[in-house]
């Protein structure tokens, strides 16, 4: 793919355990798009969130090479990965809690994501676009769980990030915050951004402009929408 934000080639990683080595990435090699929603799906234990921590530069794989942008993350230090982490990578955990400071406001919040990537940004302008205009003073803890999973992507953009990661970011909600999730993930698709996320919510995946399905810490296939 000519235009791919990440390329993977061959990635593997492993986790030693008292039983012995697991092997959560078995050669994984995909190019992954600089737009658009790709889902990684499948069973629980097939390896998403795995995944996502090596995109993310929290992993570094056992083998494989992956590419960010042209560069080989396998070979910069440590300050260098925080750096590019830093700089381009956005991160929304399932937990709605786990994305946002619970002691600062809605717009508060924005400014610090932005403030980490030693950014300014427009508190206002980002609520207005995930449909929440005039929150920017409540307390967090004032918006729904769907509502702070939206601020969570609003902190991404905030920081300027060019790439997206959400680890089943709908999978602690109840049905009318996961549909205010989609909504968000809809109106990103179409946008500056490459979304990643690793799901097995069949409405998430439906979303997806690339969808790729693993099993057993192996690609089954990639299909393109
Ligand atoms: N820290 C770890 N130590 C040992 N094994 C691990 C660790 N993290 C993941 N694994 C193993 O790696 C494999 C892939 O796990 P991973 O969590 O990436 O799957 P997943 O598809 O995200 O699952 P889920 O949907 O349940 O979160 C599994 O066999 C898992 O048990």
């Amino acid at each position: 793919m000519a235009d791919a934000i990440f390329r993977l080639d061959r990635i593997g990683v492993d986790y030693p355990t008292p039983a012995g080595t697991v092997t959560g990435l078995h050669d994984v090699s995909i190019d992954v798009p600089r737009t658009g929603i790709t889902v990684f799906a499948g069973p629980s234990g097939s390896g998403k969130s795995t995944l996502l921590r090596v995109l993310g530069l929290f992993e570094r794989p056992a083998r494989g090479v992956l590419w960010f942008d042209g560069v080989d993350t396998g070979a910069l230090r440590h300050s260098g990965r925080r750096a590019l982490r830093r700089e381009h990578l956005g991160l929304v955990f399932q937990n709605p809690a786990e994305n946002l400071l619970d002691y600062l406001n809605v717009g508060d919040n924005l400014r610090a994501a932005a403030q980490s990537a030693r950014r300014s940004c427009a508190p206002e302008e980002i609520l207005a676009r995930l449909g929440l205009g005039g929150t920017g003073d409540w307390h967090v803890s004032a918006l729904s769980g769907g509502q702070q999973q939206r601020l969570a992507f609003g902190c991404a953009m905030a920081r300027g990030s060019s790439v997206i990661l959400a680890d089943e970011p709908t999978s602690q909600l109840d049905e009318a915050s996961a549909d205010l999730v989609l909504d968000t993930l809809r109106s990103l698709a179409g946008q500056e951004f490459a979304v990643l996320v690793a799901s097995h919510d069949d409405r998430l995946i439906d979303l997806g402009t690339r969808v790729a399905r693993l099993r057993d810490g192996r690609l089954e296939g990639v299909e393109q929408r």
